[in-house]
């Protein structure tokens, strides 16, 4: 049988610190102060971390130059923390709400003004924390005690309202961008250009444009046109919002690269057209292949994982009680085995192989895995001929591969795709270090 990967496939070399938690990021994989050049692991336009790594003071917040400190050396502990600015109704809130909390998007219509720092948080497969920053809390000033707000960030997410005047926000998205590349440099900072729904193609377009080339040329008049800065367009009706935090939160995740090379091995292998790793609950994505993503593979994945969910609603959750509602704050999502230090990971074998198959539509053609292991698999066609269809096995309570099958994947090389499937569960139990 064709076997898929290679016994050196995983990094990072096993006589690394264990990592129990996805988002623990151990900073020895960055260079120390003392090298002169930047180490492979350091991405090129990582350069000028490097840089200032050399040149920053230490202070407890912002400083990383440890590699002149004796002991281990520090890491970001505990869970990423999402950050959301941006001026007033650009849809902090809702974005919050909608992706974190089930909102449904309607309702945001309702949803009051925030005055104080608001939290979110969902236990899933990952834990999600995330802040609302209100508009008139003065963060940036040099009275505010922005440690308390800043330290341990991930990802700072800038929304900006696309259906409105939006000059100010670039230049209030400016300030921040630049605080954050002199205090907090290892925060990534993501532009939402939000409220795309009801825009022609051609002003989404132009706006994105503007507001990249904009913040673009700006960052380079400070000094800081190498700072990393992301755009996407976002709408919370529809899948857009999704799509976007998956790419926010995958950057956060020290086993990205490991679980990518699975995944594109998976799919040359086994002539998948597009796999994903879904966080189940939040239907947010921690990993793809590295082929190029459309919004459409993702909203069809996305819905065939609502669809198990519906399932597993129907028929129960085998690790947790039957009536547990789908937000995200029950417990039969919830991966202990991720969030402890001292707990072991135990992500196989957790649910038993769904026995109902879903259907879409009419035309589908629902099938049933056979019974040769206790993993949730299930498979469904949306073309009469069988031979495009959706493949998705459950890695554990709250984390499923959903793959997108292509032309030569048909029932004949079911056995190889499921040998080679199982692989990958037992690599991806390697890189979570188990
Ligand atoms: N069309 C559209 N409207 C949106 C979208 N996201 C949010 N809204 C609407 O924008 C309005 C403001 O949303 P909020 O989430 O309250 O905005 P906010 O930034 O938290 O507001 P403040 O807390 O007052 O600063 C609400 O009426 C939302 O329904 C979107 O993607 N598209």
């Amino acid at each position: 049988m064709h076997t898929l990967f290679g016994e050196n496939i995983l990094s990072p070399a096993a006589d690394q610190v264990p990592l129990p938690d996805p988002f623990e990021l151990a900073f020895n994989l960055y260079p120390s102060a003392s090298s002169d050049t930047p180490s492979k692991s350091s991405p090129p336009q990582n350069d000028w971390l490097t840089q200032l790594q050399k040149q920053a003071p230490t202070d407890g917040a912002t400083s990383f130059s440890h590699g002149t400190q004796q002991g281990p050396p520090p890491r970001r502990k505990g869970n990423p923390r999402l950050l959301f600015m941006g001026l007033r109704r650009c849809g902090k809130s809702s974005v919050q709400k909608v992706v974190f909390q089930k909102l449904p998007p309607a309702d945001t219509l309702y949803l009051e003004a925030t005055n104080k720092i608001e939290k979110a948080s969902m236990q899933s497969f990952m834990n999600f924390e995330s802040a609302e920053i209100p508009t008139q809390l003065p963060v940036l000033s040099p009275e505010y005690e922005h440690a308390t707000v800043f330290t341990n960030i991930g990802a700072v997410i800038w929304i900006i309202d696309s259906q409105d005047e939006y000059l100010t926000s670039i230049s209030e998205l400016l300030r921040v961008a630049v605080f954050l590349a002199e205090n907090y440099p290892r925060a990534n900072l993501e532009v939402f250009i939000h409220k795309t729904d009801g825009l022609s193609e051609e002003y989404k377009y132009d706006t994105f444009r503007e507001v990249r080339q904009r913040v673009q040329d700006e960052l380079s008049d400070f000094g800081y046109g190498d700072r990393a800065v992301s755009y996407y367009q976002t709408s919370i009706f529809d899948h857009s919002i999704f799509e976007a935090m998956s790419k926010v939160i995958m950057k956060l995740l020290p086993q990205l690269p490991a679980m990518e090379t699975l995944l594109t091995k998976l799919c040359s292998t086994c002539r998948i057209q597009k796999a994903y790793l879904f966080d189940t609950v939040s239907k947010i994505y921690i990993a793809t292949d590295t082929s190029p993503t459309f919004l459409k593979d993702y909203e069809v994945c996305s819905d065939y994982v609502d669809v198990i969910v519906d399932i597993k609603q129907l028929y129960g959750w085998l690790d947790a009680p039957k009536d547990a509602p789908k937000d995200g704050s029950q417990p039969q999502n919830e991966d202990p085995e991720l969030e402890s230090e001292g707990t072991q990971p135990k992500i196989e074998g957790v649910q038993p192989k769904s026995e109902a198959s879903p259907s879409k539509s009419g035309s589908s053609q629902p099938k049933s895995a056979p019974d040769t292991n206790m993993l949730g698999e299930s498979m469904v066609t949306f073309d009469k001929g069988g031979d495009n269809y959706m493949y998705a096995r459950e890695i554990s309570n709250s984390l499923s591969l959903i793959c997108l099958m292509g032309q030569g994947s048909g029932p004949d090389k079911r056995k190889l795709i499921e040998y080679n499937v199982d692989i990958l569960h037992d690599a991806l139990l390697q890189v979570f270090k188990v």
